[in-house]
């Protein structure tokens, strides 16, 4: 993978990735070995793209943003409900932007299709462009964008392109023999909820998406859930998370509850890694 690089041309800032990146006749592109291979309006990919940074107006509102991240199956979409309803943050599911966008027929459709049902992680462009979409369409300046980032790339881009960190991550650590119960059990008539596709969306995972997880650890962003317990009891560990400090300290009783629930400090479940 390539890393993207930031430049500045035609008195804007781009966000660019592989190849050269120049300006012709007003348009900004990006060319490789065989020309122009990525412009603005489209024709990238994950290792050859452009996009302007901060070309949205999402700069013009402040907005709040958790990333909940965890393996495939772990209940990230089932604690998000949850939170939506007690916190007031609005939902941002990746995956289902680019369900959306395959049923909405666009002319990334088949591209995104194909890559979801390979488990492969569809290139940053495309993703960042329906949160970016998905934000500024949205009133509301909390958002908990689930399942995003995937990938370094992901994160990097996504950083450079809408100026965002997140608040914090709320990691969901779930073991695979769970999620992979949870998966074979869901019965949404999820294209990729099969044996094959469940097994590569878990090596992607590993070798992608955990590497972001644990970049953000090294920042202390890391809000970490033990997500093998019922619905309801990690629901717990999640409040704890997203209750104000100042309401923790209400009193030390509650405060000693919320730990004894145990939403620091656990012990990993899935990885032979470890959380701070
Ligand atoms: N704590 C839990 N215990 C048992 N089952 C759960 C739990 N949390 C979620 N589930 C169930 O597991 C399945 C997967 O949950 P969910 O869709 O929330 O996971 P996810 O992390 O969003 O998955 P994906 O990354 O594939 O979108 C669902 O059928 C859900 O009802
Ligand atoms: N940042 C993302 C998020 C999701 N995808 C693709 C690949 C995933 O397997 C699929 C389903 O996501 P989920 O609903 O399980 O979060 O969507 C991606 O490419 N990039």
């Amino acid at each position: 993978m390539v890393n993207g690089r930031d430049c500045a041309l035609g008195g804007k800032r781009w966000w660019w990735w592989g190849g050269e990146v120049g300006a012709c006749n007003g348009v900004i592109v990006v060319s490789g070995d065989s020309g122009v291979i990525a412009t603005v309006s489209g024709g990238g990919n994950d290792d050859i793209g452009v996009m302007e940074v901060n070309g949205s107006s999402l700069n013009e509102k402040k907005v709040t943003v958790v990333f909940v991240l965890g393996g495939p199956g772990s209940g990230k979409g089932t604690q998000c409900a949850n939170i939506v309803e007690h916190f007031g943050y609005t939902h941002l599911s990746a995956g289902d932007l680019l369900r959306a966008e395959i049923k909405s027929g666009s002319e990334n459709g088949t591209m995104i299709q194909n890559m979801i049902k390979e488990g492969k992680i569809v290139p940053s462009e495309v993703t960042i462009k329906l949160l970016q979409r998905a934000m500024q369409e949205n009133a509301n300046d909390k958002f908990l964008i689930d399942g995003f980032p995937r990938n370094e790339e992901n994160r990097a881009a996504f950083e450079s392109v809408t100026g965002i960190v997140p608040e914090f991550v709320l990691f969901f650590d779930c073991s695979e023999e769970e999620m992979e119960k949870r998966l074979l059990g869901r019965n949404q008539g999820r294209e990729d909820d099969n044996i094959a596709t469940i097994r590569k969306r878990f090596n992607v995972y590993m070798e992608s998406s955990l590497p972001v997880i644990q970049y953000y650890d090294s920042k202390g962003k890391v809000r970490k859930i033990d997500a093998v317990k019922p619905v309801e009891e990690v629901f717990e560990a999640v409040k704890a998370v997203f209750i104000p400090s100042h309401e923790k300290s209400v009193s030390s009783t509650t405060v000693n509850m919320v730990k004894n629930k145990g939403y620091e400090g656990l012990s990993t479940a899935a990885n032979n890694w470890d959380l701070k």
